[in-house]
């Protein structure tokens, strides 16, 4: 595509029709030859300073806003929003994308929104992928992901591969910091989930208000107007979602007890499966969720509104809930002990989640809850003593470990989360927290292993060292004594 159909009413300052531009990166180590390198503003540095570097890798042109100062002799296009404007060309360039794709935000329960919405398209005969924290799954591949929201370029990329693989529908999660950096600015939403507002990335965000009005672009700027929104009803921050997805002109779908259009009247709570009366237009629909914990069936409801709005039939959609399976590390059963012990390993790693998965086991726990948490290192501060506080709250045993330090001394991080939890036990070593729990469980006990779910690795420092706390409970188990 030459550069002049690429910025076509994206960006002006150079419209020459006979560049060609091959590809498009924000980064100046991956620029190849006849790319375009957009120079933009970071949270660390400025790739306006990289723009040489780009012309060295052979960029042919370069993307910045209005009042970026550029040295270089390549041809400039300028755009008010240049991450936008990213995000529109990347789009442009890697071609068509699946017809149905569908976004959802909110503090927690993305990931678990995007694998059930997937399942029920797929129930239904659908060409059904989704792409968020865990990865990409499609009906021919599984691959782990890094980002929540892929970034722009190489996200435009892949729903382009995947409707030549013949993919139409696509679920994804939408993080605050994708929709804030304009990564899903190039897509045209179906339709638009949210979930509910907790505290989260208050190092990135300045207030939570702030944090709430990155999450509300995804309906008043990226939703089509009189597209659904979908709306969990019950959430301290539902009311403001709904005015502002009303505001901006969406077609409001709310969910949950205080739901409009899916109401959860009744919910009764097993072990490992629930069963809800959802009342919709009129009449009770009896559904048994395979899955334990409220904040499943809350998702569960987002997920089935979200498939109806695009297009599934309610008893179909409905009936598919009994077939749900939990995203990979989102209360999932890791193992049981000799006594009986269910392990569960959870991804909360912040203070809601937290709450909330403590919370689900609880019903059902005859005995005590033991809890293995920590709190990841070059993240939100704020939210260490908070989670120390709800974890001794809520748990009989709460042991204190690492998640992932990264730069940060693990030591120094523990020390800010037993600021808010002076009854916790400290073991740093991750390996050793998992075994100290399982060793002390009895029957009636449930163990939680909180904060990397799904993760493959801990990272300490630059390196990332294979883990898997599914693994470390499943040795755990089959080491204690019986
Ligand atoms: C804090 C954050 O979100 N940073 C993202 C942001 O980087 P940035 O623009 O601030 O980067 P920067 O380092 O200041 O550099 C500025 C610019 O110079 C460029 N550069 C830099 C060096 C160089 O040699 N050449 C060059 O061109 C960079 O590519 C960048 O475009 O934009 C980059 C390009 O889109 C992202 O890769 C990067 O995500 C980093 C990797 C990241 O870790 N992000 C996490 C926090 C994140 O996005 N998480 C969310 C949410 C998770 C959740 O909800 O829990 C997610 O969606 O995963
Ligand atoms: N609806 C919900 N309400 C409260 N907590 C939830 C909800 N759904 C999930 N959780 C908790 O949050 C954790 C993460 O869930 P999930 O991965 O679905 O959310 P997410 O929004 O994708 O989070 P992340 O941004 O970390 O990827 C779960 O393991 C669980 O502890
Ligand atoms: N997407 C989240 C993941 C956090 C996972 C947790 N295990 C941690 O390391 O804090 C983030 O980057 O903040
Ligand atoms: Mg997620």
């Amino acid at each position: 595509m030459n550069l002049r159909e690429l910025s076509e009413g994206l960006a002006t300052g150079a419209d020459d029709a006979s560049i060609e531009i091959s590809g498009l990166t924000a980064d100046s180590r991956a620029v190849r030859p006849g790319f375009l390198f957009a120079a933009l503003a970071g949270t660390r540095t400025d790739g306006a300073r990289f723009v040489a570097d780009a012309q060295a890798a052979g960029a042919s042109a370069v993307l910045a806003a209005p009042d970026t100062v550029l040295e270089t002799s390549l041809p400039i296009l300028r755009a008010p929003d240049a991450r936008r404007a990213l995000a529109l060309m990347a789009a442009r360039l890697a071609g068509p994308q699946p017809d149905h794709i569908v976004a959802v935000t909110g503090t927690a329960g993305k990931t678990s929104v995007a694998a059930f919405l997937r399942q029920i398209w797929a129930r239904a005969g659908k060409q059904a992928a989704s792409i968020g924290t865990t990865g990409l799954v499609s009906p021919t591949r599984t691959e782990y992901g890094s980002l929540t929201t892929p970034e722009p370029v190489a996200l435009a990329n892949l729903l382009a591969e995947l409707a030549r693989e013949g993919v139409t529908h696509v679920s994804m999660e939408a993080s605050s910091h994708g929709l804030e950096q304009r990564r899903l600015d190039g897509l045209t939403l179906r339709a638009a989930g949210f979930t509910n507002l907790g505290r989260d990335h208050m190092d990135y965000h300045a207030s939570v208000e702030e944090y709430f009005a990155a999450k509300m672009r995804l309906f008043d700027t990226l939703l089509p107007k009189g597209r659904p929104a979908v709306i969990f009803a019950d959430d301290r921050w539902s009311g403001a979602a709904i005015e502002a997805a009303q505001k901006a002109g969406a077609s409001v779908m709310t969910v949950g007890r205080e739901g409009g259009f899916l109401k959860l009247k009744r919910l009764e709570h097993e072990r490992r499966r629930q069963v809800a009366e959802i009342e919709v237009v009129g009449k009770l629909h009896r559904i048994v969720l395979p899955l334990a914990g409220e904040f499943q069936m809350s998702n569960a409801l987002v997920a089935a509104g979200l498939a109806i709005a695009s297009g599934v039939n309610i008893e179909d959609a409905l009936h598919a809930l009994e077939y749900l399976e939990g995203a990979p590390g989102r209360l999932e059963l890791a193992g049981t002990t000799a006594a009986g012990v269910p392990v569960y390993v959870d991804y909360a790693h912040k203070p809601e989640a937290l709450e909330n998965v403590l919370s689900a086991v609880r019903p059902f726990t005859t005995g005590r809850v033991i809890v293995v948490f920590g709190c990841g290192g070059d993240r939100d501060r704020g939210k260490r003593p908070i989670m120390g506080g709800i974890a001794t709250r809520l748990a009989d045993i709460a042991i204190l470990t690492d998640d992932n330090p990264r730069s940060e001394e693990a030591a120094a991080i523990r020390a800010e989360v037993l600021e808010g939890a002076p009854g916790a036990e400290e073991i740093g070593d991750r390996r050793q927290a998992i075994r100290e729990a399982i060793s002390r469980a009895g029957a009636g006990d449930t163990v939680v292993i909180a904060g990397k779910g799904h993760e493959n690795g801990q990272t300490i420092g630059a390196q990332t060292f294979p883990f898997s706390d599914h693994e470390e409970v499943r040795l755990a188990i089959a080491d204690a004594p019986r």
